[in-house]
């Protein structure tokens, strides 16, 4: 087993991004920072976890399965844990009806799209979970660790007018024209500790140290983030704290003494095609 270690950031800028990051996320001078990535370890290469900050919409867009992705691409899964909010933070996650293809086309081509999208209200604790194929929108003032596939394959329906690429033909092939299922979306209070145990992740946050179910949920390779105190291996070689991300071959090779709020991910059963 590989030793526990730190991963290394990425922060991707972003026109919907921020000049100002929360503590303890700094952006660089004049840069608009919309994303953290957590470079995914190759033990670990199914996941990638991100920090997203919005100042702005981000695209009406969708991912496609596993299934639908081309040769070279991968399918994008993901789900979002609000971390804060501004009181009037919203996102589109599915249809407020059934609507077709062409409905869809037609929206995304005149700009109506965004009225036929659930505008869902969100707070601190929320949970959305995104089946490939969900047309989804995040809005301004919200930030949210998001937990997906390691996939890059977003296709954008509709960017507000922004010079960005649309990639309008794929994504109405994968886009599903229904309402958000209740079932998906949760809350931190509703769930408790497990959040999401999916076929491609799973999202547990624990307080404190993590209890033997969680040892048993949590077996084999893992990420841990603190989102409050900090995480460090028993060998003492590696820690992480707030806004940071250790990859460890198992969860009983980390020290949790200092750790008050942890976000743990693995990968789920699935694995990508
Ligand atoms: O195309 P945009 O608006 O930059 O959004 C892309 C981003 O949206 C997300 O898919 C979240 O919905 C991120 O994973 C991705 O990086």
């Amino acid at each position: 087993m590989t030793p526990a270690r730190r991963l290394p950031t990425r922060m991707v800028a972003k026109v919907w991004g921020r000049d100002h990051l929360p503590a303890p996320f700094a952006a660089p001078e004049g840069e608009r920072i919309g994303e953290i990535w957590f470079e995914p370890p190759p033990e670990l290469p199914q996941v990638l976890v991100k920090y997203l900050f919005t100042s702005e919409k981000l695209s009406v867009q969708v991912h496609p399965s596993d299934m639908q992705a081309l040769p070279g691409e991968a399918g994008k899964e993901e789900c979002w844990l609000v971390l804060d909010a501004d009181p009037d933070a919203r996102l589109a996650i599915g249809f407020e009806r059934e609507v077709g293809s062409a409905e869809i086309e037609a929206a995304a081509q005149d700009g109506t799209i965004e009225g036929l999208l659930t505008w869902h209200s969100a707070r601190a604790g929320d949970l959305f979970y995104l089946p490939a194929g969900t047309v989804h929108a995040i809005g301004p003032g919200l930030s949210l660790v998001e937990v997906q596939q390691n996939s890059d394959t977003t296709f954008r329906l509709y960017d507000y007018g922004r010079p960005r690429e649309l990639h309008l033909e794929r994504g109405l092939a994968v886009a599903q024209g229904v309402p958000y299922a209740e079932e998906h979306r949760g809350s931190v209070a509703a769930r408790g500790q497990a959040l999401i145990d999916g076929p491609h992740f799973r999202l547990d946050r624990v307080e404190g140290a993590p209890d033997a179910a969680t040892h048993a949920a949590f077996a084999g390779a893992l990420l841990a983030l603190p989102l409050v105190g900090a995480v460090v291996s028993r060998d003492g070689a590696a820690r992480a704290g707030a806004g940071e991300c250790l990859y460890a071959g198992s969860l009983a090779s980390l020290d949790f003494s200092g750790a008050e709020v942890t976000l743990l991910v693995r990968a789920g059963q699935v694995r990508a095609a």
